[in-house]
């Protein structure tokens, strides 16, 4: 799979891993795992949906933003590396979601 700027971003978040609190606001929410990271995840989510509802494209394309970065934290926290979420995204691409829901239901 080609690298992506998912991939880039979530490389650079676990690099923060080791990085001053003081200046890295990933490591503060890595230092807060699971509770932090979840609940600003779950913050984000909500965002996104509202700006779906009632704002401009440009105000939910930062918030879709913002939630893609926090659910990278979660990944990183749970140590789930998100080239194996992107194979499960494009194992689905072709398939219907009738297919997906019927793959679901006997996993
Ligand atoms: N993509 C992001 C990114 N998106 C959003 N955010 C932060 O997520 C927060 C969004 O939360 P809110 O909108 O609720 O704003 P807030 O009230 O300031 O947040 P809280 O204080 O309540 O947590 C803001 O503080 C943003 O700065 C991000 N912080 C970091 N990154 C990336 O992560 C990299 C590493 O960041 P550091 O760890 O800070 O070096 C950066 O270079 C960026 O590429």
């Amino acid at each position: 799979m080609s690298s992506s700027i998912l991939e880039d971003l979530a490389a650079t978040i676990r690099s923060r891993r080791s990085a001053d609190p003081a200046v890295s606001y990933t490591r503060r929410l890595i230092d807060g795992a699971p509770l932090k990271p979840a609940k600003k995840l779950g913050e984000e989510a909500v965002e996104t949906v509202i700006a779906a509802m009632s704002e401009s494209d440009k105000a939910l394309t930062g918030e879709a933003a913002d939630l893609l970065y926090h659910l990278l934290v979660v990944l990183e926290c749970r140590n789930i590396d998100v080239a194996d979420v992107l194979k499960e995204l494009e194992a689905r691409v072709g398939t219907s979601g009738i297919e997906e829901k019927q793959r679901r239901s006997t996993r």
